[in-house]
């Protein structure tokens, strides 16, 4: 069976919306420093892949409500330079948003990472989902998806070109002769396309990668195309295992269709396991966690202005088809009221019964909260033992629908810890993840192994050797 790839994405307040509340669980951020800490050394002794940082670039009341972890978080270059510091092995993965970030500036950070933490830096590129960014920015408003993407393709582009400035042995250092540099092993960018100008060369060195690791995270047609013609990692939305399996299908044909060796684009999932000492366990947890989440009507008069429409009763009847007026939100579900239901809405109480072993007509029947959880919480959730979430993994692997999985952990730090000291151990049993000292160094090198080494990638050729090798024309770029 294909060994998967292991990352942990971390959010500290948790990444179920109620996590922040789950008791003992981390819940304000000025404490990050204590709780990325304490999740890092937990992921290296567990031997995860990466750690990985996604990011968001505006904030707001109703994101309290959506997804808190957004309302204000660490940096994501800042939490893996403070990281690379403290870690050894494990890779390190930011996010950055290519429609408001400088590659220059991007460049020259991740390259300095990269050095620092010996090959551990890992770069998601997304074009990003929120418009309120856009004044953040100084910009009207936040380009449309074509725009968004021709700007990331010469983004990918300049960054890598940027990233080649130095050769590996420009720097010459020769105490002795007085000789520093090769001046002829230090090139100029010489970008200049339409969303893009950068004349370079960049002031750092080349990243001990060559190019570090891109990730790509996004759902768009052109997302896709884009993970395929340039990503490493595709991180994909997925529901299920046989969406996975017919995604990453169309992602390897379109690598292969640019003219890539298409077994070098992974296809990583986003799922999040409630982990429990048994399966009943772990469906307390999930119940607990979905009798946290507020709903519209919790409000006597109206809830704050910013509260997500999706997360009321009103929208939960359109979704079961059946008018739900007059009831509170911790109303029992019963078989009469189901028996109304939509298709839609019968699976959703298939899938609160999965997640909280509650019954209709049982002791603890399903109220009209656990819908409304199970409706608004769009993460792929897997919910049971160490063990039992282990063998769910491995079915995935063994499909060959994923090539690994990016965790989220519900609360922080319980439900990381239950994954990385419970789940991990069980994936090692089953085979499907490798024992920490058989792949986290190199034994020969005498050192720990780069991200790109973990991820089975090769290092990329400078395209000023490459060019002097004869591969291919370099010279002044026109996009
Ligand atoms: C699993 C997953 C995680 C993502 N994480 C982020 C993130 O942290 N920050 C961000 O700006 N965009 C993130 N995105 C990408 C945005 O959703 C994407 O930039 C946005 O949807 C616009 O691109 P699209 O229309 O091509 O999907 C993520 C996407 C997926 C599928």
């Amino acid at each position: 069976m294909p060994r998967l790839i292991i990352g942990a994405m971390v959010r500290t307040i948790g990444a179920y919306p109620s996590g922040w509340r789950y008791p003992g669980a981390h819940r304000d951020p000025r404490g990050d420093a204590a709780v990325l800490r304490r999740t890092a050394e937990v992921a290296e002794q567990a031997g995860l892949d990466y750690l990985f940082f996604g990011d968001w670039l505006a904030t707001g009341h109703d994101l309290e409500y959506r997804d808190p972890y957004l309302v204000a978080r660490i940096d994501p270059l800042s939490a893996i330079t403070f990281l690379a510091g403290i870690t050894r092995r494990i890779g390190l993965i930011a996010t950055a948003n290519t429609t408001y970030s400088d590659p220059y500036a991007l460049a020259r950070a991740t390259a300095s990472i990269d050095v620092l933490s010996g090959g551990r830096a890992g770069l998601n590129l997304v074009t990003g989902a929120e418009a309120r960014a856009a004044g953040n920015f100084g910009l009207d408003f936040h380009a449309a998806n074509d725009a968004r993407y021709d700007r990331a393709v010469e983004f990918d582009q300049v960054l890598r070109r940027l990233w080649d400035s130095f050769e590996d042995d420009a720097i010459v250092a020769d105490a002795e002769g007085g000789v520093y540099l090769d001046p002829d092993k230090l090139h100029p960018t010489d970008f200049h396309g339409e969303h893009l100008s950068v004349t370079g060369p960049l002031n750092a060195v080349r990243p001990v990668q060559g190019h570090l690791p891109i990730v790509h995270a996004g759902t768009s047609p052109r997302s896709l195309l884009f993970a395929a013609q340039y990503a490493d990692l595709a991180l994909v939305a997925v529901s299920g295992r046989e969406q996975a399996s017919a995604i990453r299908e169309d992602l390897r044909a379109l690598a292969f269709e640019a003219g890539r060796d298409d077994r070098t684009l992974k296809v990583i999932a986003p799922v999040l396991p409630i982990v429990g000492e048994t399966r009943e366990h772990a469906q307390q947890i999930a119940d607990r966690l979905s009798e946290l989440i507020q709903v519209a009507e919790d409000w006597p008069d109206a809830p704050p202005a910013a509260f997500p429409a999706n997360r009321s009763l009103a929208h939960l009847a359109g979704v079961v088809g059946v008018d739900l007026t007059g009831l509170t939100p911790d109303r029992a579900i019963t078989a009469d009221l189901v028996a109304g239901f939509t298709p839609l809405g019968q699976e959703l109480v298939e899938i609160v019964t999965e997640r909280t072993g509650r019954l209709i007509g049982g002791e603890r029947p399903p109220t009209l909260r656990h819908l409304v959880a199970a409706a608004s919480v769009s993460a792929s959730m897997v919910v049971g033992s160490a063990a039992e979430i282990a063998a769910e993994f491995a079915a995935w692997a063994d499909a060959e629908a994923v090539d690994g999985f990016n965790v989220l952990s519900a609360t922080q730090p319980a439900q990381f810890e239950a994954f990385a000291t419970g789940v991990v151990p069980e994936l090692r049993r089953l085979g499907v993840f490798p024992e920490v000292d058989d792949e986290a160094s190199d034994a020969a090198a005498g050192r720990d192994l780069t991200l790109r080494e973990r991820l089975g990638l090769a290092r990329p050729e400078n395209v000023h050797v490459a060019a002097r090798a004869g591969d291919f024309h370099t010279g002044v770029f026109q996009a």
